[in-house]
């Protein structure tokens, strides 16, 4: 069935970076905020100031999770303990809210400026999936889920939506832990085993993986076929137009 085995019959998309093309202007946002910060830090406590990596420290510690989980873990990977603060802090606090609420201003400045474009391919197999009548969900760590569904003219083509408020409000834990992905796929009646995981970030292949998804695609815009494939992919592909060449070849 379009480039995956038959026994697959729900259809499980992550948004950015797999159905949208803002998984680089996620990463460019966490690059302003955590440099802001860390050149702030460097100067404050008189050591050498070591940038983030928008692609390591990027794809390692952040892409794919939620928010505040981005924020500690990069935070922890550089033995950097902050107060967890509030969701009131000021953007650019020294507290895991303050900064993450930074993040997300120039997350949502950068959106508004640049508008967002969805990946052809992947619009293509969605609307392949839906003439077929087969059920797809977007299930996203962000909170900006629907907002970006929207800009990107995508957002009537699901069934189910599991994003960042949704696991707030249900008390899901993030990416890699597989919830998200599970809740989505109990939401359209599909048992895990017949379910497809659609993922560029390793945190994402990794849930697919953890839940026992039938089949976890990693979708490799950057170059990291072999780490997706370590952290759960059971294969990659570099688009999703490359399914549908294959389906049509088979
Ligand atoms: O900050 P948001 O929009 O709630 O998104 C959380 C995360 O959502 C994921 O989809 C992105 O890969 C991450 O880069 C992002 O940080």
């Amino acid at each position: 069935m379009l480039g995956l085995p038959d026994h697959i019959r729900a259809f499980l998309f992550d948004l950015d970076g797999v159905l949208t093309q803002t998984a680089k202007v996620h990463a460019a946002a966490w690059k302003d905020m955590f440099d802001t910060f860390l050149r702030a830090e460097a100067e404050r406590t008189d050591e050498e100031f070591v940038p983030f990596d928008p692609v390591v420290d990027y794809d390692t510690y952040v892409d794919g999770k939620p928010r505040l989980d981005g924020t500690r873990d990069f935070l922890a990977s550089r033995e950097i303990e902050l107060p967890e603060g509030s969701p009131a802090d000021p953007p650019g606090t020294r507290s895991i809210q303050g900064l993450s609420s930074a993040k997300n201003d120039t997350v949502l400045r950068l959106i508004r400026e640049q508008g967002v474009q969805p990946y052809p391919g992947s619009v293509e197999y969605l609307h392949r999936l839906r003439v077929l009548g087969l059920p797809r969900a977007v299930v996203s760590s962000s909170a900006n889920c629907r907002d970006v569904l929207r800009a990107a003219g995508i957002d009537g083509l699901f069934d189910v939506i599991v994003d960042g408020e949704v696991a707030k409000r249900d008390h899901l834990p993030g990416k890699p832990a597989p919830d998200t992905y599970l809740a989505a796929a109990r939401a359209l009646g599909t048992p895990p085993e017949h379910a497809a995981v659609f993922e560029d970030a390793l945190a994402g292949v990794a849930s697919g993986r953890a839940g026992g998804f039938g089949t976890v695609v990693g979708v490799d815009r950057t170059g990291q076929a072999a780490a997706l494939r370590e952290h759960g992919a059971d294969l990659v592909v570099t688009d999703l137009a490359d399914l549908i060449d294959q389906g049509e070849g088979a």
